[in-house]
């Protein structure tokens, strides 16, 4: 416990949650519950994955964190600050990177320090920087059209990158992308990780993905999103996907998502008969 009675938690956490809950359009007959009572603490450094049924609220909780929305119920902190609004410690990635195709590669990855005023010389530095470190030096000059998905995706990760963030936080980033080019974001986010020393929270369907990168799988139940269980993954990387230890988390994921996606399916597929 801390000295200061209003920062009850470790203000040394990457992000501390206590309580969260959120219900989407409140007070409305819409009001839609999308969290519960949600508590999850991040370590510097610490690499997180969500884990959950389609809509259980794996985006909603990262939209709150990254002080995009504000919770209904309950009080986030990152290091020192209650979160309250957006802050450039706290960087979001969407699976769909939205990059400007009218600017050039670094144009974009400098962009959120043009709005800070940084001058030209230093943006590009610091674009040039943040490229090496995904390995798109030589792309700098180009527009984003002429790049593969996979490269969009390292794109908007040197994006982040450029702000020095202190948490990244990611919304199933891989997703779009072809089996073998996931396999290699995946290596080449480790890396980046390790290189940036920032916390990630990761939001994904698949279980060989939370296997292959986690130090913790946090599951979820399905909506009103709560915490299920949380799986801590303590075998070192790159992890050999066939190894038995990772064939047991698959299997203890698996049974830990089953019910939780059918309760999802059912639920759904009654909001589509009532409308
Ligand atoms: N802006 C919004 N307004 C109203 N309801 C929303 C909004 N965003 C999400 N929701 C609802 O909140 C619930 C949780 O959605 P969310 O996208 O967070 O789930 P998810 O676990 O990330 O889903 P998926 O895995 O399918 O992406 C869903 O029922 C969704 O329809």
């Amino acid at each position: 416990m801390g000295s200061d009675p209003f920062l009850p938690y470790s203000s040394k956490d990457a992000v501390v949650c206590r309580g969260i809950g959120k219900t989407w359009a409140i007070d409305t007959p819409r009001a839609h519950e999308a969290l519960r009572d949600v508590d999850l603490d991040i370590r510097p450094g610490e690499f997180v994955v969500l884990l959950g049924p389609s809509g259980c609220g794996k985006s909603t909780l990262l939209y709150l964190i990254a002080g995009l929305e504000a919770q209904t119920s309950g009080q986030i902190w990152s290091f020192h600050d209650e979160v309250t609004t957006p802050s450039p410690d706290r960087s979001l990635i969407f699976q769909e990177t939205s990059l400007f195709p009218w600017l050039a590669v670094w144009q974009n990855v400098s962009f959120g320090l043009s709005i800070r005023g940084v001058p030209l010389k230093e943006r590009r530095a610091v674009a040039r920087d943040a490229l090496s470190r995904v390995g798109l030096v030589e792309a700098m000059d180009k527009r984003p059209d002429e790049l593969s998905g996979g490269m969009r995706q390292r794109v908007a990760v040197a994006r982040a990158l450029a702000m020095r963030p202190k948490v990244l936080l990611m919304d199933e980033p891989f997703a779009a992308l072809d089996v073998q080019t996931r396999a290699k974001m995946q290596d080449f986010l480790l890396d980046v990780w390790r290189d940036s020393g920032a916390s990630v929270l990761f939001v994904t369907h698949s279980i060989d993905e939370a296997v292959a990168l986690a130090d913790r799988v946090v599951v979820f139940t399905s909506r009103p999103g709560r915490i299920k269980t949380i799986v801590p993954i303590d075998l070192p990387r790159p992890r050999d996907p066939f190894s038995p230890q990772c064939e047991a988390l698959r299997r203890l994921l698996t049974e830990e998502l089953r019910g939780e996606v059918d309760r999802a399916f059912a639920e759904q597929e009654a909001l589509a008969r009532t409308g």
